[in-house]
Parts: structure tokens; sequence; C-alpha cells
């Protein structure tokens, strides 16, 4: 599965529509038409203590991992990454505004030795072609 978490200070969740930033990220990633529809799952985390730069209590941050499976080229993880960070910055563009917070994203390669999977939703979707809800 291509997962994708986000993690955020919880000093931000009555700023961001969390769920709606997790949906339009969803989309995001399945618009790159480098996974199948059965695949991404998008999540995302509230912590409840947190230490920032200069430990300003307005500091805040969304930070996001997506874990991927190995075959994509370079330049196919470069642009869904590109993608995805648009995606996520468009939704918290009054924070960026702000001298108060941090947005970051980065990719990691599932070794696939090490990962094990069984999937139900693939059966359901790969003979519908659904879109993304
Ligand atoms: O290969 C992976 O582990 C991640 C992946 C897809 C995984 C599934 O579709 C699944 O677990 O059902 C990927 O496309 O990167």
């Amino acid at each position: 599965m291509p997962h994708l978490t986000m993690e955020y200070s919880g000093n931000i969740e009555n700023e961001v529509d969390m769920q709606g930033l997790c949906v339009d990220v969803h989309r995001a990633i399945l618009s790159s038409g480098l996974f199948e529809t059965g695949a991404p799952r998008v999540r995302a985390f509230r912590a409840d203590a947190w230490a920032i730069a200069d430990l300003d209590r307005e500091n805040s941050f969304i930070d996001m991992s997506f874990r991927i499976g190995v075959g994509r080229s370079a330049e196919e993880r470069k642009r869904v990454g590109d993608m995805i960070f648009a995606t996520a910055r468009a939704g918290v563009h009054h924070l960026l505004a702000r001298p108060y917070f941090a947005l970051s994203l980065e990719i990691r390669e599932i070794d696939p030795r090490l990962s094990w999977k069984e999937n139900t939703m693939h059966a359901r979707l790969r003979n519908t072609g659904a879109p993304a809800a």
C-alpha cells in the first residue's frame, strides 16, 4: 500500500480541515497515474506534545511521510511528491502566510523482501475501473 501519513501539532487542529486535506492528497496521489485505485491509504495523526524551533507556542507543523513500493523512477517519485506537496500547500496557505509554520514531505521506498500485504479492495476495484470518490 502507498501510505501517506501526516503528523501535525495539535495547535492547528481548528485551523486546518485535516479530513479534507486527506481527501485532497488522496486525489493527488491517484491523479499521478502511478497507483491503483485500491492502493492509497492517507491518514492524519495529531501530536499532543511538541517542541518546535524557538518554542513559541504558536509554532506548528505538518510532516508528511509517503511510503511506496519500489519500481517507480526518480522522476516519477519526484512528480508525485511535487503534486502532493502542492496540494498540501494549497490546503494550508493561510498558515504558510504566517512565520510560525513548517510543512514537510519525505518519500521512502518499501523493501519488498520485508513487506507483507493482503488487500481485498483490488479485486473489487480493478474490474470496475472505479475512479476515486
Ligand atoms: O508495493 C507496495 O507495498 C506499495 C504499493 C502498492 C500496494 C498495494 O496495492 C497493496 O498493498 O495492495 C505501491 O503501489 O507503491
